[in-house]
């Protein structure tokens, strides 16, 4: 497409005032699937999510896009079940990891948790040396018995995080006296240092510069390779660089859901025209 070039298109736009979802929400090789998930705060008082349903693909990377308080946070976070340590959250409809709903009475959310990990928006290294950063999770679900196996599970986790040069002779060093983008990518190798299969990450770039922004755009298109990725940003320009979909968002509603190409150039729903041209967010 021609720079500034409006987008193309081929129909009518879907109206405002429909709010189904429109798009192809399923894939075939899913990952996690997500059926009629609603989210209620301060105790059912008000509706953040309503009855969203939408696939996480193998290998994928998903954006998650939207004006601020769409909802796309409180969605990522219905995922690994972070909302649980919200009080006056509740969530309804299902959530499947691999066939299992993981809202059933009997999944524990800790090995969960470790299964589909999760990257926050400001770096949040525990107030530890880098070395035991990556090496505390692994050290608490029985990953590694012993020195080598957690020297040896640390130095892989921080090669695939693209840190290890940068730190291998620092490492007993704190964590918190890394740059900002460091941080990131210590939190980064904190999460994949347990192996999951499903990375979460909320606006991983917000507080990042844009040098150490495109050093984790880098990696995330590498972690693909291994791992499911959700992403919520905020930025068009990313999500269009990095994710293979993109959900928008509207108001708590899933509006559309598709190809990023398709979403980004030849959007079905007039409220996704409306916001990748600038129109609000
Ligand atoms: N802990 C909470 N308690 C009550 N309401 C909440 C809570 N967290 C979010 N909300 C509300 O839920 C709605 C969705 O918020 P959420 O943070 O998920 O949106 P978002 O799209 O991620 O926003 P942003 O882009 O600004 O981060 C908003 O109306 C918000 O005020």
């Amino acid at each position: 497409m021609e720079k500034n070039a409006a987008p193309k298109r081929s129909h009518r736009l879907v109206p405002k005032d429909n709010r189904n979802t429109v798009g192809e929400n399923q894939v075939d090789n899913f990952k996690m699937r997500c059926e009629q998930v609603s989210v209620f705060y301060d105790n059912g008082a008000t509706k953040a999510i309503n009855s969203v349903s939408l696939d996480i693909g193998d290998n994928e990377v998903i954006a998650m896009i939207g004006p601020s308080g769409c909802g796309k946070s409180t969605f990522i976070r219905c995922l690994n079940r972070m909302n649980d340590t919200i009080e006056g959250c509740k969530v309804d409809g299902r959530i499947y990891l691999d066939g299992k709903n993981i809202y059933d009475k009997d999944v524990d959310v800790v090995p969960l948790r470790a299964r589909v990990g999760m990257v926050f928006q400001k770096p949040n290294p525990f107030p530890k040396s880098i070395f035991d950063n990556v090496a505390y999770a692994p050290r608490i679900h029985g990953l590694v018995t012993n020195k080598s196996e957690t020297e040896e599970l640390v130095e892989k986790s921080l090669v695939r995080a693209g840190l290890w040069n940068e730190v291998k002779d620092r490492l007993n060093q704190p964590g918190t006296g890394l740059s900002g983008g460091q941080q990131q990518r210590l939190c980064i190798a904190r999460t994949i240092a347990v192996n999951p299969e499903v990375i979460l990450m909320d606006e991983p770039c917000s507080a990042l510069d844009p040098i150490a922004t495109a050093i984790i755009e880098e990696l995330i298109e590498e972690l693909r390779q291994e791992y499911s990725i959700a992403i919520v940003t905020h930025s068009m320009q990313q999500a269009s660089r990095i994710s293979q979909r993109t959900a928008y968002f509207h108001l708590g509603d899933l509006i559309e859901i598709g190809p990023t190409e398709q979403i980004f150039l030849n959007p079905l729903h007039q409220l996704t025209q409306d916001y990748i041209t600038g129109r609000f967010g």
